[in-house]
């Protein structure tokens, strides 16, 4: 053994793991904090900037709480650049180091974060109840260190990953930017949109994969002007794409992203893959070096960059009040989308799992094991309580998801509204009007203060389904936004058509000088 060799012992790649995956869940990236605070300020779309200050109140009291900022806690996805002259101490393989410390992350009983993966992506679908497997890419390097990026990748965002093989001389720009357009707003902007461009298919994805967790400096690059292809094309799509209005959860507005990265690599001289891959408002990333002293070190952020936000700047006061228990037609029928509601009283949960199963029952005419005529229904899946919580984070989930059940449930159960997050498809929308079953939004990204609202929490039916099981939620004052009216007016296709076209606006009325 030469005598730069050093020894790693593979109980602190597990340590380190599971601290970086606590660290994570609950301290957002400082430079997120600053760029988001920044948009904060600027936004002048009052939805969206409701949605951005309700993103940062989150933020700050998941950090001072050290609970969970989204109640998605993300896929395990690891970067390990591995130096030669590294030896790792342990009989297990790498990949068990790693996910052994992404079990003891996910079930720590003072934290526990959900456990969202499910073994058998085909077939069976059960959830692994532990969070593993990660998703592992180990790179041998030059040293005798260990440094692993390590990121908790939320499913919404990961959603709305694409892929295309260009021709060479096709303009990137282009397809990027038509593409985030037709993305909607699952994936939960302000965000950041990773692109990779070049080597292969697989290669592709993963220089977007690794890009995004590239520091934030968007503002920088600006002032200083681009030095590279790169950095000229991270200019041109962080402006056109922020000026495509979609704002923050798609409600139009002035911010998007807050910064674009772009990697590449050579490829084939009859190719051009490229890669792009949302990061949504959770953003969860870290960045640590193992040089055989111990695990990874972990200092807090200094908590005095997040803003101090009080819930009365969020301008909830004034807006229409409902009481969830007493519900009528008549009134979901008066709804107009656009406007803030606040919610009290008694609603059920019911995503993915809980959608399949209940229209699997109906296919085959039994019952459903909970009436769902005049209630209201919450696509979540939240985290698992501690201590005096109800419940623990408990955001939205992307309702597209439950499009292709929406007709049978709206036409048989009778259920009176539903609550998600992002933007309904044609079909659900005409549901909705069919129906006049209206649909609400909650701010993707704000989990933990949204939890602040439920007061109980009461297990109904599909136990099995963890996570997924249906809930009754107590809930006092929590706000929502019309998304779709009883008419089918959806603030996600006219909020970013306004936005769109006040920017394009301000931008010709900017270069004619006016
Ligand atoms: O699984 C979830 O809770 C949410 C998911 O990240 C989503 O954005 O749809």
């Amino acid at each position: 053994m030469n005598k730069k060799t050093r020894t790693i012992a593979g109980k602190d790649i597990t340590k380190s793991v599971a601290d970086a995956l606590q660290y994570i869940s609950y301290y957002h990236p400082p430079d997120y904090i600053r760029y988001l605070s920044q948009a904060y300020a600027r936004e002048q779309s009052p939805s969206a900037k409701n949605a951005i200050g309700q993103i940062l109140v989150n933020s700050r009291m998941a950090a001072f709480g050290r609970r969970p900022i989204c109640q998605d806690t993300g896929l395990v996805v690891v970067f390990a650049k591995v130096g030669m002259d590294a030896r790792i101490k342990s009989t297990a393989s790498f990949a068990d180091l790693v996910n052994e410390g992404v079990r003891r992350a996910y079930l720590d009983p003072d934290n526990p974060l959900r456990a969202s993966i499910v073994a058998d992506p085909l077939a069976g679908r059960v959830n692994t109840r532990d969070n593993t497997p990660a998703v592992i890419h180990v790179d041998l390097v030059p040293g005798n260190q260990i440094e692993i990026t390590i990121a908790a990748k939320g499913g919404g965002s990961e959603n709305k990953a694409r892929f295309t093989t260009l021709n060479p001389s096709a303009s990137v720009a282009d397809w990027v930017v038509d593409t985030v357009s037709t993305l909607g707003s699952g994936w939960c902007p302000p965000g950041l949109i990773s692109v990779g461009i070049g080597g292969s298919a697989e290669k592709a994805m993963l220089l977007a994969k690794e890009a995004m967790n590239e520091p934030i400096d968007m503002s920088e690059l600006i002032a200083r002007g681009p030095s590279s292809a790169e950095e000229a094309l991270r200019i041109e799509l962080h402006e056109r794409i922020n000026a495509l209005g979609i704002g923050a959860q798609g409600l139009g507005g002035l911010t998007t992203v807050v910064d674009v990265k772009v990697a590449t690599y050579p490829t084939h001289a009859a190719s051009k893959p490229v890669a792009l891959i949302p990061q949504c408002a959770a953003n969860r990333h870290l960045k640590f070096t193992l040089d055989g002293t111990g695990p990874a070190q972990l200092q807090p952020p200094d908590l005095s960059e997040w803003p101090e936000i009080g819930i009365g700047e969020l301008n909830l006061a004034g807006v229409r009040r409902v009481n969830l228990d007493s519900l009528t037609k008549e009134e979901t029928a008066a709804w107009r989308y656009g406007e803030t509601i606040l919610l009290s009283g008694k609603m059920l949960t019911g995503r993915d799992a809980a959608h399949k199963r209940m229209v699997d029952l109906i296919d085959a005419g039994k019952p459903l094991p909970v009436d769902l005529r005049g209630r209201v229904i919450y696509y979540v899946g939240p985290v698992r309580a501690v201590r005096d919580e109800v419940v623990g984070p408990a955001g939205p989930t992307t309702s597209n998801r439950m499009d292709g059940f929406t007709e049978k449930i709206l036409a048989e159960t009778g259920v009176f509204a539903m609550v998600g997050k992002a933007e309904r498809g044609p079909a659900a929308i005409e549901s909705i009007v069919r129906h006049k079953t209206p649909y609400l939004i909650a701010v993707g990204g704000a989990a933990y203060l949204i939890s602040k609202s439920i007061k109980a929490a009461r297990l109904v039916a599909f136990e099995d389904l963890g996570m997924e099981a249906i809930y009754e939620f107590e809930v006092q004052d929590m706000p929502v936004i019309m998304a779709v009216d009883v008419e089918g007016n959806s603030i996600h296709n006219s909020g970013p058509l306004e936005w769109r076209k006040r920017m394009a606006a301000d931008s010709i009325a900017r270069n004619i000088g006016v």
